[in-house]
């Protein structure tokens, strides 16, 4: 039955019409357990969603909704290894990568020999044992990565603080601009760098582009055998791998079941042991595996990941709010919103259904975002007083890693009076009283006034995380993850391939030969002819 025809759906249909006008402040003021009934803990997350236009019956049709798509038994097939990638066939299986009830035995021993491999090697690099081809110690590592294979390293590195045992420097370069290479490597020495070259497929031109400027650096000063000793693969094309003159020991291996977007957990995450520690990414994983249980064992109404997926596709879907904001309000989450938007809109940015028919309801929102109070200085003008309607992610710790209590304190000061702010907004007599109080006369009020209401009514989610550590930030990654996968199985997406990626990279390949010097193009249309020819015409190569 198509999901327009489920009871649940239409419920929602009839609950959205009826839901204009409708204020959530005043279900505050209905309901003085509102907090209580509309919030949810585990693992050290607290998820609260009582600051939506969501009431006991958008609730209860909500989970009606969930268990009319059946989503308990597509996340039950999920854990078990069924190829619910069925547009790749493929198996989905990131959860068990931190689990340690694999659904097949082979799988589980693939998995615990890669964590050995990845311990073994990240405590060499951080206790001064990996040496480089003239006998020194390697003191630095470039990840060359993009997308799946950078991101979710790059934002982990970057949201755990260093400690002291933090020997070796990372240092991450994803795109194919040559111009961040370069200048990292002018500040490098050849003898003491390793390169990791992390991609699944080893065929992303970015990567293997990057991979081989880096591979002429260290050959500019030092012998051919000196790259076994420099370039570490993360791979599932072990042969490619090897034919870029990676050794075996230097050859980490991932799986066709590991999409590229979940992949951090695998040995994609090994910079996060080498650059925090290997107790650290264990730590990562068990969080991570802590949100599967509950994601596995929980009630619809009770589940953190289901609830969350649940807000978000009555706010999408039924209420037409089509953008989500990504609002960290710890500054080492500051890649957060980037990584959550490959995580989000390269799953669930799609039109067509599991029938192949094309969909006509809204799918997954546009993501965005940065940390909180940079956001308040830069688009939170638009949050509060913009003809978009936005809903929020506000994500914040309790316990902050820092030495100053007060700065902690100002930042979930921030986060509570945003979102507060966001729900009650300030109504038209509020801003005359304040006015006519600061002694404006009629006339000013009524000119000044209407630029000084804010409509409120803004949905928002608030997470509390009990620390920043690896722990917590694990759990959180896999609530998210969750959520992605209960999105698109209501929605009825294929949440695991991306066909949408390649189209761009080939006609980029086929286009490459057109932006080199040489005589004028005329094969496109006359937009991409005229920017082409304009390149040649200014181009300063030869
Ligand atoms: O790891 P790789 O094979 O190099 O792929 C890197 C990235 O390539 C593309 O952009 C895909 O859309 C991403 O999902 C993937 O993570």
């Amino acid at each position: 039955m198509s999901r327009n025809n489920l009871k649940g759906w239409q419920q929602l249909e009839t609950m959205a019409a009826a839901s204009e006008g409708k204020q959530i402040k005043a279900l505050f003021a209905n309901d003085s357990e509102r907090f209580a009934n509309y919030h949810l803990a585990h693992s050290g997350i607290l998820f609260d969603y009582s600051k939506n236009r969501i009431s006991d019956d958008v609730k209860a049709a909500l989970v009606q909704l969930a268990r009319e798509c059946e989503v308990e038994a597509w996340r039950d097939a999920m854990f078990a290894g069924d190829k619910i990638n069925r547009t790749e066939g493929r198996s989905v299986l990131h959860t068990a990568l931190r689990s340690d009830h694999c659904p097949n035995q082979a799988i589980g021993q693939q998995v615990q020999e890669e964590l050995d491999h990845i311990r073994s090697f990240s405590e060499r690099a951080r206790s001064g044992q990996l040496f480089g081809y003239s006998g020194q110690v390697i003191t630095d590592v470039v990840c060359l990565g993009v997308g799946g294979s950078n991101l979710g390293p790059e934002m982990v590195t970057e949201a755990l603080p260093s400690q002291p045992g933090d020997t070796v420097k990372l240092h991450y370069i994803s795109s194919v601009d040559a111009v961040p290479l370069e200048h990292l490597l002018a500040g490098l020495s050849a003898a003491t760098t390793l390169f990791i070259v992390a991609s699944k497929t080893f065929t992303t031109t970015e990567t293997l582009l990057n991979a081989a400027a880096a591979k002429r650096w260290l050959l500019s000063e030092a012998p051919e055998t000196a790259i076994a000793l420099h370039f570490v693969a993360v791979t599932e094309d072990t042969d490619k791998a090897a034919s870029f003159g990676i050794t075996p020991d230097y050859c980490f291996r991932i799986w066709d079941w590991v999409g590229g977007r979940f992949s951090l957990w695998s040995a994609i995450g090994l910079p996060i042991a080498i650059g925090r520690g290997y107790s650290a990414f264990e730590s990562l994983l068990s969080g991570a595996s802590a949100m599967d249980e509950h994601f596995r064992s929980a009630d619809i109404a009770q589940n953190i990941p289901m609830m969350m997926a649940l807000v978000g596709v009555w706010n999408t879907t039924f209420l037409n709010i089509n953008t989500l904001a990504i609002l960290p309000y710890d500054q080492q989450l500051h890649q957060l919103p980037s990584y959550l938007q490959q995580a989000e809109m390269e799953s669930n940015g799609k039109s067509v259904n599991w029938q192949g028919e094309h969909i006509q309801y809204n799918t997954c929102p546009i993501l965005w975002g940065q940390t909180g109070i940079n956001g308040q200085h830069a688009f939170y003008q638009l949050l509060h007083q913009g003809s978009h309607d936005v809903a929020s992610d506000f994500i914040v710790s309790a316990n902050s890693c820092a030495q100053s209590d007060i700065h902690h304190q100002h930042l979930l000061a921030n986060c509570f009076a945003q979102s507060q702010a966001l729900m009650n907004g300030v109504g038209e007599e509020e801003v005359k009283r304040e006015l006519l109080a600061n002694g404006l006369n009629n006339n000013e009020i009524e000119q000044l006034a209407p630029h000084k209401v804010h409509a409120g009514n803004r949905p928002t989610n608030t997470l509390i995380i009990d620390t920043l550590d690896a722990f917590h930030l694990g759990a959180l990654i896999a609530l998210y993850e969750h959520k992605i996968f209960v999105q698109g199985i209501i929605w009825e997406i294929y949440s695991f391939d991306q066909w949408g990626v390649q189209l761009g990279k080939l006609l980029a390949t086929n286009m490459l030969g057109d932006v080199q010097p040489g005589s004028a193009v005329d094969r496109y249309d006359s937009s991409t002819n005229g920017l082409l020819n304009h390149i040649k015409s200014v181009s300063h190569s030869e």
